[in-house]
């Protein structure tokens, strides 16, 4: 069998300056790496550079805290954020579902199916409607109910229930798969960008709850769906994803949210394929993402 040598992948941003992939790619190649895939951007509003790097390394470079070690007259030269992934480590991802479950059911699917290179630690919900759909993938499933309109203190303390699940599988991220809360500003602090939302709407259109019914009042031509990381502003966080699909004048409110559901569940996968293919960049309020 032949030995498959450890795979990396690089992101980096900094500051724009002549040199960088050359520095880079010529670091790489001194330390005895193949590079597969590069893709670069620099942002001429902020003067920033972004970079994304899949590579496979020698066996003596084993892990990334070596890579990193290597890496570090360069990244201190040109003043770089940067991280080595290595592609080995499957990230572990925490899914909350309310009481739709199209995304949920996509998102095991295409896991199981090996679309999705992470593992789904446990999938949590304020309802028990998908415990059974989630045990039949051998996931585990918590409950963690809340009811309309409870106090602020019984709220956090169903966050804090839902942090704990994160932190006791190792989570890398969380994914709100039409989980209907509004996440507390505490506990998106506490999550630190680590979490994706799909909203149904095409963003910045129809933020809040029922953006289906707004879209039917208000006529549309298109629907869309948007998945973006989660912050204390409701619907406002940086954008990774989005599409639309046509609809016309003989839709019900009823028509749109069936077609507007398989968008949903598009945007949400493919969100989260990038973000644990680590093909996503934050670049201020915006993303930057090599697909
Ligand atoms: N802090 C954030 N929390 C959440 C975000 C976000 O961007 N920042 N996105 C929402 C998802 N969402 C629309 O996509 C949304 C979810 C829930 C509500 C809402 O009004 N919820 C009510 C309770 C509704 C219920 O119990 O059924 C509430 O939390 O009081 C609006 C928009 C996920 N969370």
């Amino acid at each position: 069998m032949p030995h498959t040598p450890p795979e990396f992948v690089l992101t980096l941003s900094c500051p724009d300056a002549p040199g960088i992939v050359h520095s880079v790619s010529g670091l790489l190649y001194q330390a005895g790496c193949n590079i597969m895939d590069s893709q670069q951007y620099g942002d001429a509003d902020t003067g920033l550079f972004f970079m994304r790097v899949h590579f496979s390394a020698p066996e003596h470079l084993q892990d990334a805290a070596q890579l990193a070690l290597l890496f570090g007259d360069v990244r201190k030269r040109f003043d770089m954020q940067a991280q080595f992934h290595d592609l080995r480590i499957r990230p572990k991802v925490v899914i909350a579902v309310s009481q739709y479950g199209h995304c949920l059911n996509d998102l095991l699917y295409r896991w199981k199916a090996g679309q999705l290179a992470m593992d789904i630690a446990a999938v949590v919900s304020n309802h028990t409607t998908f415990a059974d759909l989630t045990r039949s993938y051998g996931i585990e499933f918590h409950h963690l109910p809340l009811k309309a309109g409870e106090a602020a203190e019984t709220k956090r303390a169903q966050e804090q229930a839902l942090f704990g699940v994160m932190q006791q599988s190792g989570a890398a991220l969380l994914v709100l798969a039409r989980y209907m809360q509004i996440l507390s500003a505490e506990f998106c602090a506490q999550l630190e960008g680590r979490a994706i939302n799909i909203h149904h709407s095409f963003l910045p259109s129809f933020k809040g709850a029922r953006p289906y019914a707004q879209a039917y009042v208000r006529g549309v031509k298109l629907i869309g769906a948007t998945a973006h990381y989660v912050t204390a502003d409701l619907d406002e966080g940086p954008i990774i994803e989005q599409d639309v699909e046509r609809v016309d004048h003989t839709m019900s409110a009823a028509d749109l949210t069936a077609v507007g559901q398989d968008v949903e569940s598009v945007v949400l996968a493919r969100a989260v394929r990038w973000q644990v293919e680590h093909r996503i960049l934050r670049n201020g309020h915006k993303t930057v993402v090599f697909r």
